[in-house]
């Protein structure tokens, strides 16, 4: 049988039950994934095995629930998670129907929705009655047409199993992302230095140099309880050096500020990162490299 590998988007207002949900698909194995490993789209929430497939769910952060400060860029760049995936599978509350929340939603959808395999999974069945979920499935269904209908409890676990199986055989043929023998353990050192790259791509969103990756090249668990990391962020010419810097180095401070603190939280236990710029030669080299660890795999590739 071929492999096939994809991108799903789960979206929904929050409290839909998607961690719920992930959890359930994706189970523990991969669990240290299902924190913030991100693609250069996309964030990774983790990846699913079923059979031959290797389904890869992608986050859409902030979507529906913009704070204050996020501007059009990273909203866009949300979307962009949703836009760049194979399947989008959109959850609502059984109980709640369609609400203001979803009504927003389906608006989005249509823009993005075209030509891509939406699916609607209604969460939650096991608080509500029959005709309450034909009638909401009849009314989902008038106002977006959707691939399919699932009708799951991601607590309880009906119908996950169904779901799983349809995006199994929903996602390309093609060869898997990640080899299933990475997937288990990511290590650390890779989803630390992914984080700072999060952040260096929220901050300098348009003007992210082309070629630039974030590696841990040292990890000090102390005996104190804390923890020293340094990383390099690489840049392919010595002209983006400047860019990820900023005035007087207040660009670089501030992303390690945030990175210190989603790693430390992560990790939950303090920690100490230091950051440094530099220029690397022959970058081609480098990019395939990076490509063969499963990282960065769309860069060169669009
Ligand atoms: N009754 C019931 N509760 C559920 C079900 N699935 C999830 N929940 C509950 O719904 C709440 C929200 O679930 P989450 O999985 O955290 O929702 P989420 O969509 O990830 O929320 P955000 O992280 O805020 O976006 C939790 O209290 C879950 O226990 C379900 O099938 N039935």
């Amino acid at each position: 049988m071929p492999t096939r590998a994809g991108f799903v988007a789960l979206i929904g207002e929050p409290n839909a039950g998607k961690s719920t949900l992930l959890n359930r698909m994706v189970g523990a194995k991969v669990s240290i994934v299902t924190h913030k490993v991100q693609t250069t789209r996309a964030r990774i929430r983790g990846i699913a095995m079923e059979g031959e497939s290797q389904i890869v769910f992608v986050d859409t952060p902030g979507l529906f629930r913009p704070r204050r400060r996020l501007d059009r860029a990273m909203v866009a760049a949300a979307w962009g998670g949703a836009a760049d995936a194979d399947v989008v599978v959109l959850m609502i509350e059984a109980h709640r129907g369609v609400t203001p929340g979803v009504e927003a939603i389906l608006e989005r959808l249509a823009e993005i929705g075209q030509g891509r395999t939406v699916a609607l999974a209604i969460n939650k069945i096991d608080r509500v009655e029959a005709p309450v979920l034909l009638d909401l499935t009849r009314d989902m269904n008038e106002r977006f047409s959707f691939e399919k209908t699932f009708m799951i409890s991601a607590e309880k676990g009906f119908g996950v199993a169904d779901l799983r199986k349809w995006l199994a055989e929903t996602v390309p043929e093609g060869p898997w992302f990640y080899p299933e023998d990475q997937i288990a353990d990511m290590p650390m050192r890779m989803i630390a230095a992914e984080m700072t790259r999060e952040k260096l791509t929220l901050r300098l969103h348009e003007e992210l140099p082309y070629q630039l990756t974030v590696e841990t090249e040292a990890w000090e668990d102390r005996k104190d309880g804390s923890t020293r990391i340094d990383q390099v962020v690489y840049v392919g010419r010595d002209g983006h050096k400047g860019i990820v810097l900023g005035k007087r180095g207040e660009t670089i401070k501030t992303i390690g500020q945030l990175a210190r603190a989603e790693i430390s939280a992560f990790l939950e236990r303090p920690v100490h990162l230091f950051l440094t710029v530099r220029v690397r030669e022959n970058w081609q080299d480098e990019a395939e490299r990076y490509s063969e660890m499963g990282l960065d795999f769309r860069d060169g590739s669009e």
